[in-house]
């Protein structure tokens, strides 16, 4: 099961999401309560080992303007969010780094579909914290898929048994306030989630 805590803005979140093992960690680069600077995410990024993926998300940008950030901020993944069109991946493939296309159910579910990498299915308001019918998509995405909106550590087992996803991606659900990452819940929804996939 792949584990992605996305939303992090703290050196010691971080450095706690990589200790719990987390597989990637997203930087916030778009218009949100969570968001950080390219310097921000370059410094958070620089502490993070090769074999965690730090990941730039964005949403509605263009990709000339996630071009620009994104080589500021030194991450290794562009996550565009929302309805950026095919063209949009395209555009940014010579940057030689993973494409993560994300968006609620009713988008094409078939991850490469936009000729990206990882395919994440969310909830229709990002970075929310509502959760969904994860149901509703069991069966249906292919490929290397995230599920993700409104996941927590005591409901990602569920969630997972009703969706059966490739990997699970959060940011409100690690949180104790708006925007304020918790490291024991952070700890916590690693755990589960490694738990409910090797059971
Ligand atoms: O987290 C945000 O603020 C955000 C803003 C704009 C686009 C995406 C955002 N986050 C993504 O939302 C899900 C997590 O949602 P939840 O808070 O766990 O319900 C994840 O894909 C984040 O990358």
């Amino acid at each position: 099961m792949y584990v992605k805590i996305c939303g992090l803005r703290e050196p010691e979140h971080v450095a706690t999401a990589v200790e719990a093992g987390a597989d990637a960690i997203g930087f916030v680069l778009t218009r949100s309560s969570r968001r950080v600077t390219p310097e921000r995410a370059r410094e958070l990024a620089a502490q993070v080992p090769e074999h965690v993926l730090t990941v730039a998300v964005f949403a509605g940008e263009s990709p000339e303007q996630v071009r620009a950030v994104t080589l500021a901020s030194g991450v290794r993944a562009v996550q565009l969010h929302g309805d950026h069109p095919h063209g949009d991946f395209t555009a940014l493939r010579d940057l030689g780094l993973t494409l993560v296309r994300a968006g609620a159910a009713g988008v094409d579910l078939r991850c490469g579909a936009f000729d990206e990498d990882l395919l994440i299915v969310d909830a229709p308001k990002p970075g929310s914290g509502e959760p969904w019918d994860w149901a509703a998509v069991r069966g249906r995405p292919s490929g290397r898929w995230m599920l993700a909106g409104g996941l927590d550590p005591s409901n990602v087992a569920a969630a997972i048994d009703a969706a059966r996803p490739w990997g699970v991606d959060v940011s409100s659900g690690v949180e104790s306030a708006p925007g304020v990452k918790d490291a024991g819940r952070i700890r916590d929804f690693v755990a589960a989630a490694r738990r409910a996939a090797a059971g």
